[in-house]
């Protein structure tokens, strides 16, 4: 028989990949793989993106094993950036060296972490903080490397990432959940409630995957154009925007990671309400 650690450490694992897998299968996205293109990537395919999100379970599992029930701390940082480091690793040598998954390993991992530190309890606001509260410990074994997020954080003064991480998503608080739910409200499909929240990530978040390849031109663009987009009614035209962005070369690929960690929390709060066996059947 399973313990509730490893049982909840299953889960949350599933829906991690879940969400990412979700995230990617979501059609038409501006600038990123979907079913139907690779948006403004050369390097990467929707089965590419889908094998990168299926390594990831047992990353996402030992994070939530060793957070199980524990305290944010400097200690627990450490441990969940050496098994991220592990997931990293492992998405490179799956994608033959194509960052596909980094800033979700990222930020659905911490996500990951502190639901587990709540022992699948937290309310989402609960989940956020702490998540903020482990990202702000400093992680002393970070390798010294230029990454393109580094360069550009630098470049142009935002947070990035990590920025978003230790303030405990405000991006995802502010914008993503409220208009995934008050577009359900509406009676939107699922598919374009989706749709709208990442448009509300785009209009908003400082991508430092667009300023590392367009500069704040790219960025300005970029909000501008999700902004504008998200008082249509008709979603299809969303076809019109993958186009601009590819021929300008924009690939929004922040905020298709925090769609997925959106996707992963309104998961997660939702199986709070169901039993052990409702909650296997609801992520099989
Ligand atoms: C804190 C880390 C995320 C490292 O951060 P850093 O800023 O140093 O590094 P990057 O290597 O650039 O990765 C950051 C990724 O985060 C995504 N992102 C960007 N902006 C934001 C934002 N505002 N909020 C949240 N997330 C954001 C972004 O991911 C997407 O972009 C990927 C493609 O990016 P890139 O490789 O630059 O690709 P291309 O444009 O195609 O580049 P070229 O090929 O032209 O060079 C795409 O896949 C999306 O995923 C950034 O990639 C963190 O990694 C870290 O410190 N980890 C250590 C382990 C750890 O502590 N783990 C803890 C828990 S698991
Ligand atoms: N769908 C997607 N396309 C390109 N980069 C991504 N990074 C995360 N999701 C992505």
């Amino acid at each position: 028989m399973k313990s509730e650690m490893q049982s909840f450490s299953d889960i949350a694992a599933k829906v991690a990949v879940r969400s990412l897998i979700e995230e990617v299968e979501l059609t038409p996205k501006p600038g990123l793989v979907d079913q139907v293109n690779t948006g403004a990537h050369q390097d990467l395919t929707l089965q590419l993106m889908i094998k990168s999100a299926e390594t990831l379970t047992d990353t996402f599992k030992n994070i939530a094993f060793v957070s199980y029930g524990r305290n944010p701390s400097q200690a627990l940082r450490e441990e969940i950036a050496a098994i991220g480091r592990i997931g990293e690793r492992k998405m490179f040598e799956a994608t033959g060296g194509v960052n596909t998954h980094k800033g979700a390993i990222w930020a659905i991992g911490l996500l990951v972490s502190a639901a587990s530190i709540g022992k699948g309890r937290f309310t989402i606001k609960e989940i956020v903080k702490r998540a903020g509260e482990i990202a702000s410990f400093p992680d002393r074994h970070c390798p010294n490397t230029n990454t393109n997020g580094r360069i550009v954080t630098l470049k142009y003064g935002v947070g990035g990432a990590r920025g978003e991480a230790q303030q405990g998503f405000p991006h995802i608080m502010k914008f993503s959940l409220p208009m995934l739910y008050r577009s359900r409200a509406y009676g939107l499909t699922e598919e374009k409630a989706r749709l709208k929240t990442l448009l509300s990530l785009i209009a908003h978040v400082d991508d430092t995957c667009i300023l590392h390849r367009g500069g704040t031109e790219a960025l300005m663009f970029a909000k501008k154009k999700a902004a504008y987009f998200l008082t249509k009614d008709n979603l299809e035209c969303i076809n019109t925007l993958d186009e601009e962005f590819i021929s300008r070369n924009i690939s929004p690929g922040g905020s298709a990671d925090l769609l997925a960690a959106t996707l992963f929390l309104d998961k997660i709060h939702a199986l709070k309400a169901v039993d052990e066996v409702q909650k296997y059947e609801l992520i099989k």
